[in-house]
């Protein structure tokens, strides 16, 4: 009479065994749900390997990745198109604005492909603009403007510098919001962009629907280095480059002021760190993009911002001049296609 109750009795411990091992494998895979999009392409590829769960995990991530390079910090998606071999996106950290190295060296991950939902535009590690007391030559203190919506070209201040190579814009301080007109380079990429693959230049930036002249396409967002600092990873940089495929992307710009007086160096490196302005190839003919340092009143440092030089069609690929001068004899070979190619990238020394 008492078997089978014992029997009974056994059968829900093993049910409860069940729900338990259910419970467990559950938890573990929201674990690397929440795991896996902190690591880095090759670490996803090797965890891959391990189990089918995995593997599955590891496709999904793969694929959230490749939709959008940005992970949700711009205003749109920037996906990546390949159909030129089998990797599925490039792997970098997303700022969408240029950071301080101090900040750059504590952020090591990044997750990226997570399931959840996204941060929203413009919450990635965006560098706080933080006001900043600046002065004139005089020894005025230098605020923002305080107009209401800065319609008024005449009345706002804010505009002193505009030129071909430098622009100014509203800035922190001023009483306007960022949706003033005046803060064009402020509020992120707003175009239709994608990047697409090509078997000898890599990856590269491409315009997803037709961009007039003179339109803000994105700022060359990255680390921003001292000259020291820029010499040495460019040493580095060319060291890495003569045995492997490695891309740098290490921006120098020199822009001379309007009055002629000083001229403003930037080094911004987006090898590691850096935005979508990292896929951006090179063309010996000027391409269609021209750069402009942009002030924003009250901010410390200018950004590096790429507009549009001419009409851009859909589907057209972005690219400007990396410079003029060769200095390597053996430098990389160029296929900007175009009739004035020089047949080899520009090389200098930062
Ligand atoms: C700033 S990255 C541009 C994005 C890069 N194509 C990638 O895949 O990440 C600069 C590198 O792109 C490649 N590149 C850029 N323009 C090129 C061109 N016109 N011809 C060949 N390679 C180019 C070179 O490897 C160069 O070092």
């Amino acid at each position: 009479m008492r078997q089978p109750e014992t029997k009974k009795s056994c059968q829900n411990n093993e049910g409860q065994q069940e729900v338990e091992e259910l419970n467990s494998s559950r938890a573990f895979l929201q674990c690397l749900e929440l795991i896996l999009p902190w690591l880095t392409s090759q670490e996803l590829a090797n965890v891959s390997l391990t189990s089918k769960s995995l593997n599955q995990i590891s496709k999904s991530i793969t694929h959230r990745r490749s939709s959008d390079a940005s992970r949700s910090s711009e205003n749109l998606p920037i996906p990546f198109q390949n159909t030129a071999d089998d990797r599925p996106y490039a792997y970098f950290i997303y700022t969408p604005s240029q950071i301080l190295p101090s900040f750059a060296s504590q952020f090591r991950r990044q997750s990226w492909g997570s399931g959840g939902s996204s941060a929203g535009p413009n919450s990635a590690g965006r560098l706080c603009v933080e006001p900043v007391s600046l002065v004139d030559e005089l020894g005025e203190s230098v605020s923002g403007c305080d107009c209401q919506s800065c319609e008024d070209d005449d009345r706002c201040p804010c505009i002193g510098l505009n030129g071909s190579d430098v622009a100014s814009e509203c800035g922190p301080s001023c009483g306007c919001g960022l949706e003033c007109r005046k803060r064009l380079t402020q509020r992120g990429v707003s175009l239709r962009l994608k990047i697409v693959r090509d078997r000898r230049k890599g990856w590269g930036l491409f315009a997803d629907q037709f961009i007039g002249k003179g339109q803000f396409v994105c700022e060359y967002a990255g680390e921003l280095l001292t000259t020291k600092e820029a010499t040495r990873r460019q040493e580095m940089y060319d060291e890495r480059l003569s045995g492997a495929h490695l891309s740098s992307a290490l921006l120098v710009l020199r822009e001379h002021l309007p009055s002629g007086k000083a001229c403003i160096r930037m080094n911004i490196d987006a090898t590691r760190i850096g935005n979508v302005a990292r896929f951006i190839n090179h063309s010996c003919d000027g391409g269609n993009l021209s750069t402009k340092l942009v002030r924003s009143t009250a901010a410390l440092l200018p950004r590096i911002c790429f507009f549009s030089s001419r009409d851009i069609k859909e589907n057209e690929e972005l690219s400007f001049s990396y410079g003029e001068t060769r200095l390597r004899s053996n430098g990389l070979q160029c296929f900007c296609g175009s009739s004035c190619c020089f047949g080899t990238l520009p090389s200098e020394h930062t």
